[in-house]
């Protein structure tokens, strides 16, 4: 009772990364800031996404968005808290919005468009079919596959028009890649190259959030104000939003939950601003913050640790790695949800459905318009903050992990391999990841 004691003291005792008391007046007049036509502006630089990440014969690197950002303030009230929660506030409600089939509007210093994801209802996007000007937008992986990147070359997302007016066919056509085998494209008037943050290109990095397919009906408008009745979203924000969210991260929970072959665990849990995705730490043993800890970042993976999916090397490596925690006498696993390489499970379903019909782990992501991997690992640097964690002995075979927490500060003192027997079902899972992956094996 007592280490438990001492064990939450530890806890408590690291500083907090936000807190948010007394928020609202900020929040309201950032809102008003906003809402009254001034562009809101990040303090921080903004990352492009690589333009070799995913492309076939380049090898995986890191979320450029993934960038390492200063520490942050330990007063109670500071500004970039304040910041980071109008702007996940925002751009939360427009992920909400454009999951219940309601178009937003988005905009840049340059233009607005409105918006509807791919897989909208066929009735809310009927209504943008009807307006002039819509196009597609995909992403340029996307575009790569469908033989348009030529006319992308440089860009982070295409806009495509058509010589017909769009339908559900054609922009399912263009946006499912499981229908890439059903005949030709419909037939294009224009593909135009834009950038990460246009309109146009974060419509799409919206949908990305929102955990559906990456792509979009695209309409512009002159006056983004026409719109009442819509969500008005800057691309900024859309752009700025995970890296808001695990600045914003604080933790919520923490409880005793004793595992099979690891009675003495804790687990606490971890909250963005806006109450959005949360993640969890397990603690296994007397985790001394002191000392190099064992540690694992272990990314969601519904099949594969909760039902044993045998496509994958995930429920070995979470349960091994308690077990390799217990034996030690003491570790952190921390629980990230980032479930198929942070595209989501209907997704990652969707990239399995690929990798049946012939495309390796890697390639089923590009054909969806997915990079090779699209996590970001500042929520697990900020999580190890939080405890007063600086140094790790990391378990993985992913290099990418230990440079992504050097990255963020965090002192990776060692990598320890996490290699599991292979089965028939995931050898050409693994063998990929060790290939074309760069995992080391
Ligand atoms: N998109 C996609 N995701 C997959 C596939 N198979 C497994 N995953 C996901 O990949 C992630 C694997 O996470 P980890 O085991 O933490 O990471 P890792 O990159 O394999 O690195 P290690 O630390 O060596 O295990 C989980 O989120 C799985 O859901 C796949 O074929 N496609
Ligand atoms: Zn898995």
């Amino acid at each position: 009772m007592a280490r438990l004691a001492a064990r939450a003291w530890r806890v408590r005792a690291s500083p907090p990364i936000n807190s948010r008391q007394g928020p609202g007046i900020m929040i309201v007049s950032l809102l008003f800031r906003f809402r009254s036509g001034q562009e809101y502006h990040s303090s921080e630089p903004f990352g492009m996404t690589s333009k070799t990440r995913g492309v076939p014969g380049f090898p995986a690197s890191l979320n450029s968005l993934d960038r390492p950002v200063t520490q942050p303030s330990s007063s109670p009230t500071a500004l970039s808290d304040l910041q980071d929660a109008a702007l996940l506030t925002r751009v939360a409600r427009g992920i909400n919005e454009i999951r219940l089939g309601a178009p937003v509007v988005v905009r840049s210093d340059r233009e607005a468009v409105l918006m509807l994801p791919a897989e909208a209802p066929p009735e809310t996007l009927a209504g943008l079919f009807a307006r002039p000007g819509g196009g597609v937008v995909l992403t340029a992986r996307r575009a790569a596959v469908l033989g348009l990147l030529p006319e992308a070359a440089g860009s982070e997302a295409v806009v495509v028009r058509l010589r017909e007016p769009l339908t559900e066919a054609a922009l399912a056509r263009l946006a499912d890649p499981c229908l890439d085998r059903e005949g030709p494209l419909p037939a294009l008037d224009s593909v135009e190259g834009v950038a990460a943050l246009s309109a146009a290109g974060a419509a799409v990095g919206l949908a990305k959030l929102a955990r559906l397919l990456p792509a979009a009906v695209v309409v512009p408008l002159p006056d983004p104000l026409e719109e009442t009745a819509t969500q008005i979203l800057a691309a900024a924000d859309i752009h700025e939003y995970q890296m808001a969210a695990a600045r914003s991260l604080r933790q919520v929970g923490e409880a005793r939950v004793p595992l099979a072959g690891a009675e003495d665990t804790r687990i606490l849990a971890f909250r963005p601003a806006d109450g959005g995705t949360e993640h969890v730490a397990i603690l296994v043993g007397e985790v001394d913050p002191a000392k190099p800890i064992l540690t694992r970042l272990h990314s969601e993976c519904f099949t594969g640790d909760l039902l044993g999916s045998l496509r994958c090397d995930c429920g070995d490596q979470l349960r091994g790695a308690i077990e390799a925690m217990a034996a030690e006498g003491a570790g952190v696993l921390l629980y990230l949800a980032q479930e198929g390489r942070g595209i989501g499970l209907v997704n990652k379903l969707r990239a399995y459905q690929l990798q049946d019909q012939g495309f390796d782990t890697l390639d089923a992501n590009g054909q969806l318009g997915f990079d090779d991997d699209e996590r970001i690992y500042l929520p697990a640097a900020r999580m190890l903050a939080h405890l007063g964690i600086a140094q790790v002995r990391l378990l993985t075979n992913n290099p990418l992990k230990v440079e992504a927490l050097a990255r963020h500060g965090v002192d990776v003192v060692e990598r320890v391999p996490h290699v599991y027997a292979p089965n028939p079902h995931n050898l050409r899972y693994l063998e990929t990841k060790a290939r074309r992956g760069g995992h080391l094996f």
